[in-house]
């Protein structure tokens, strides 16, 4: 037994001092190499090598800091903090990154420079020399189908993996990784641009974020430059201070943090417009959903908790992403169905119809109650600091359970040009407060409906020449024209009405 156990002491010491040894080795062989100016074409694998090689002498610990870890739903916050501290410190060129991958910064001139793929970076911590390494893995097999909501394949799991020395345990899983979080958190704070998300995927303009893409968000409107009446104005700039500002309130009332404005009003009415100036105002991003691309409830819901806090989603023209009468076309096909089996007439080629017809649906299945549950379900509460805006031309067509207070809190009807609103127009286009036409344009906007955009459009210059009095005038005579036409219109729905009684007299 003693033998036995002196042999593998022995054996031990024997692998421990081959190993030093290979250790010593390397070291003066990369000593040669350098002198040999031949660490350009090793550099990276040589220096991985060096630290594998001492790392069996002092096993690496490691940790893993994963996009999309333990079956969460959303980008882990430490993948993304640890992803903004590694992009300063390859920017700061710590740690001699040679492979880099390089993005779009928020200066125009300048490139946001992260590691490549298996690229490896090292750092220091009071003493210690840790390493991160970028890796990528292939999607899991069994986690979901190709396509996965809604988007183009999955893409490949993401993941950073940190290597520190035994004796740097304490140390590196205790204030490091703090450090880490808390230093990424300020470099995301201080680079922070606001983004345009859509779910629609990527066409290679847009960067791809999770299930979500984005582009940066540069709207130039402002309330400043939104035409409406200025009380109204003013409620709404209030209503978006007082819900900005009332973290604490929310909590005590025991309310999710969000907000939900519906805006309606007809085309070119400013509802658009009025989302990138209420964006600007808070200084949130924006998230524009298309409906129509969701697939199903399951991904709408994925969609909205990819969402990050300080951000409005959109819903644009929500009578026209969402079947609302859905329910009751579906009865009545069923009734036309019912008809038709008491006929006998039910054939093979209908059923084939009718299974044609439910796959072509299958496009979206997002279902009023779906989008219900989007708003103010449970999952609605998730984060925080989040405004839903829906907008429509139609808000009679909705249902009413949709926009009730407590889904859509805040209704803001956008309507035709006012005369306060116009001379606002004139002050922003033309920079004219008074003009004698001004009494003429009153006059016919009392008249005639037109909307903020036809009015604007007119108001801008279109040639060199053209000033405020040839713009003034060209409203004038557009105003007119509407007029004229409304009133022909208005005369030739007579003349039906009319037509239309003699003939009812006649039978
Ligand atoms: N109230 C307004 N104040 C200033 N500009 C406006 C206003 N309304 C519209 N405009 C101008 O008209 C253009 C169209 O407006 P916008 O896209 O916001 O209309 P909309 O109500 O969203 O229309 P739609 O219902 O068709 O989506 C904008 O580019 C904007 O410059
Ligand atoms: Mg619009």
């Amino acid at each position: 037994m003693e033998a036995a156990a002196a042999s593998s002491l022995w054996g031990g010491l024997n692998s421990g001092i081959v190993l030093s040894l290979l250790a010593v080795v390397w070291a003066m062989l990369w000593q040669a190499l350098q002198g040999l100016q031949l660490q350009q074409y090793f550099g990276r694998h040589s220096r991985r090598l060096s630290r594998r090689l001492a790392s069996i002498l002092d096993p690496d610990l490691t940790v893993t800091v994963a996009e999309y870890d333990g079956g969460r739903m959303r980008r882990s916050d430490a993948f993304k903090e640890a992803k903004a501290y590694l992009e300063r410190a390859t920017r700061e060129a710590r740690g001699g990154v040679r492979h880099l991958k390089a993005e779009p910064d928020k200066d125009p001139d300048r490139l946001l420079l992260s590691m490549d793929d298996d690229e490896e970076i090292t750092d220091e911590f009071r003493g210690a020399t840790v390493t991160w390494r970028a890796c990528t893995a292939p999607p899991r097999e069994d986690s979901a189908p190709a396509y996965f909501w809604g988007r183009a394949p999955r893409a490949d799991r993401r993941f950073y993996r940190l290597f520190f020395a035994e004796r740097h345990r304490d140390l590196v899983l205790g204030d490091y990784l703090t450090h880490v979080r808390r230093e990424g958190r300020a470099v995301m704070v201080k680079n922070r641009q606001r983004k345009l998300f859509t779910n629609i995927s990527g066409d290679g303009s847009w960067d791809s974020d999770g299930v979500w893409s984005h582009v940066v968000f540069e709207h130039p409107k402002t309330f400043a430059t939104l035409a409406m009446d200025p009380d109204k104005k003013k409620e709404v700039m209030d209503d978006l201070d007082a819900f900005r500002n009332g973290k604490d309130y929310y909590a005590r009332v025991g309310k999710a943090w969000k907000r939900g404005y519906l805006l309606y009003g007809p085309p070119g009415t400013g509802k658009s417009t009025m989302i990138a100036a209420m964006a600007n105002h808070l200084d949130y991003d924006v998230y524009d959903i298309e409906l129509t691309s969701v697939r199903t409830n399951t991904d709408l819901r994925k969609l909205f908790i990819e969402t990050t806090s300080k951000s409005i989603i959109v819903v644009e023209d929500i009578d026209c992403s969402l079947d609302l009468t859905g329910k009751r076309k579906k009865k009545n096909k069923k009734e036309e169905d019912g008809e038709n089996k008491k006929d006998g007439t039910t054939t093979k080629q209908q059923e084939e119809d009718k299974e044609k017809e439910d796959e072509k649906a299958g496009g979206s299945k997002v279902t009023l109650s779906g989008v219900l549950n989007f708003i103010d379900g449970l999952w609605s509460a998730c984060g925080g600091e989040r405004i839903i805006v829906f907008t429509t031309n139609h808000v009679e067509k909705l249902d009413p359970a949709l926009i009730r207070r407590g889904r859509m809190d805040k209704h803001i009807e956008m309507s035709y040009c006012c005369v306060q609103a116009f001379k606002f127009l004139a002050k922003v286009y033309l920079d004219v407060d008074d003009h004698p036409r001004f009494d003429a344009v009153a006059a016919l906007l009392r008249e005639v409906d037109m909307t903020p955009a036809d009015v604007a459009e007119n108001l801008t210059p279109k040639a060199p020449g053209e000033d405020a009095d040839s713009c003034l005038a060209a409203l004038v005579e557009a105003l007119e024209k509407a007029k004229e036409d409304a009133l022909a219109k208005k005369a030739k729905g007579k003349e039906e009405a009319g037509s239309a009684d003699e003939l009812d007299d006649e039978e």
